[in-house]
């Protein structure tokens, strides 16, 4: 067991390491859509299911409360948060619709879709994207494997972030990573440079 804890480790690692080396490039492009469009007035609204609904939820919280920094609060709404909401879409019509329908009241011209995937199949965060793209939003994809789906629902101004691994949990380690480096470029580019 020692052993195979310390494989869970090496493997973290080494897929953080594999990341580091294929993603900047493309998170510095979604940091870049997300301050152009805070500044423009808009907001990020997030969803996900299981762990990545605890990842759009982390998100949501450093960009409305604070990430490393003092600094005003920056407008994010995660979509996996309110039960009422989610229990009666999911009763009345489909799980599959619990985030396109909210998004549809919510999402606005210029906002951002942060889509958390670690396949990039799941049907209720192919819709939110859908939805999105119908109402001129952008959409930053956190996926993994093959992408699934989602990857081919990216439009031109759209970004796809993939993580290189087929396992679920280590894409969503890398997810977390990612997140944050999405926040520091946020709060980097809005409040200025930080050592
Ligand atoms: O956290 C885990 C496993 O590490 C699970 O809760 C996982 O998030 C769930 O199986 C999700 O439903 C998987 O969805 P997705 O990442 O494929 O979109
Ligand atoms: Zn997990």
């Amino acid at each position: 067991m020692i052993e195979r804890i310390r494989d869970i480790f090496t493997e973290s690692i080494q897929t953080k390491i594999a990341a580091a080396d294929s993603l900047p490039e493309s998170i510095a492009k979604a940091g870049q859509i997300m301050v152009n469009s805070l500044l423009a007035g808009n907001k990020v609204l997030s969803c996900g299911n299981g762990g990545s609904a605890g990842d759009a939820q982390h998100f949501s919280s450093e960009m409305l409360n604070r990430f490393e920094r003092e600094r005003p609060s920056l407008p994010a709404i995660a979509l996996t948060t309110d039960t009422g909401t989610l229990t009666s879409i999911s009763n009345d019509y489909s799980y599959n619709d619990v985030f396109s329908k909210q998004l549809r009241a919510l999402g606005q011209p210029g906002d951002i879709l942060l889509a958390i995937s670690t396949s990039g199949n799941s049907r209720n965060v192919i819709n939110a994207m859908e939805t999105a793209l119908s109402k001129d939003m952008l959409i930053v994809a956190l996926t993994g494997k093959d992408g699934g789906e989602m990857a081919g629902l990216m439009g031109q101004n759209d970004v796809e972030i993939r993580v290189p691994s087929n396992s679920t949990a280590r894409i969503q380690e890398v997810h977390l990573v990612v997140i944050h480096a999405l926040c520091d470029y946020i709060d980097n580019s809005l409040f200025g440079t930080e050592a």
